[in-house]
């Protein structure tokens, strides 16, 4: 029985790999261009990144959900843009789906409640089963899922979906890093003000939590998103040669 109060329970995830920081990590340049995924060739012996079968349910196909998370300021849309272009898959903008009360609040500088996220984060998940029942192998959405039992929520995700894979990004950075980079922003509802709070509900992803990629995001932006594709990839050629 799933319950917003009992985590998920990692056995029924497929693995991907632990949540080890990436200080030190050489990571590989960002490249400009679409990359070739490892993606199985499909009956018609094409390959294909974005797009699978006429009505996408092949269930020999595995599928992707790449979630960028972390608190405000720590780069999810800039490296999840990245990620969804180079890999040529569809990009959820998490913030774009937060009802207009949520972003009122978060304007006026009060924090969201677990009540105020819980039907932003079943919004987000649908939205990624949608993209992906539409005929899409993967996606790229970002939302802050700062606390565990929020990412539990997007968790639920494979139970409706054979071979899909949830995979989450997380972006880990310090609140005096956070709070520089918001403050250097401009046109943005979510004020410097507001960056404390985020960590005060945090909750980094602990190593159980074997759904995670971890990546240190107090670099220059070229070596995130390098190290995040890096991170991508790798964990895809995992999970195919696993299947072979
Ligand atoms: N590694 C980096 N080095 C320097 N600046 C960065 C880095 N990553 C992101 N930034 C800058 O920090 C700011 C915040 O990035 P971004 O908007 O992508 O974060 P976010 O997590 O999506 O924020 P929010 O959740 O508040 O929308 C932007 O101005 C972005 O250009
Ligand atoms: O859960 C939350 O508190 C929110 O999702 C925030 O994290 C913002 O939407 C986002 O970071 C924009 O700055």
């Amino acid at each position: 029985m799933l319950s917003y109060d009992k985590p998920v329970s990692m056995k029924t995830q497929t693995p991907t790999s632990p949540a080890t920081m990436s200080n030190g990590h050489q990571s590989i340049p960002p490249s400009p261009k679409v990359v070739r995924l490892p993606t199985p060739a499909l009956s018609n012996g094409v390959r294909t990144n974005g797009a699978i079968s006429a009505n996408g349910s092949n269930p020999k196909h595995d599928r992707h959900i790449w979630l960028v998370t972390g608190p405000a300021g720590c780069g999810k849309s800039t490296v999840a843009k990245y990620l969804a272009t180079v890999l040529d898959l569809p990009y959820i903008e998490g913030d774009e789906y937060h009802p207009q009360a949520n972003i009122d609040k978060m304007s006026a500088g009060i924090p969201l409640t677990d009540a105020d996220r819980w039907d932003w984060l079943v919004a987000l998940r649908q939205a990624s089963l949608n993209e992906l029942n539409n005929g899409k192998d993967g996606v790229v959405l970002t939302c802050s899922a700062l606390k565990r039992k929020y990412r539990d929520v997007i968790r639920v995700a494979p139970y409706f979906m054979p071979r899909l894979h949830l995979h989450f990004i997380y972006l880990d950075a310090s609140e005096e890093l956070l709070l520089k980079r918001v403050l250097a922003r401009k046109n943005h509802y979510m004020g410097a003000n507001m960056v404390h709070s985020q960590f005060e509900v945090l909750e980094r992803p602990t190593s159980e939590e074997t759904d995670v990629l971890a990546i240190d995001v107090d670099r220059p932006l070229e070596a995130v998103m390098g190290d995040a594709l890096d991170k991508v990839l790798n964990t895809m050629d995992k999970i195919q040669n696993e299947n072979q």
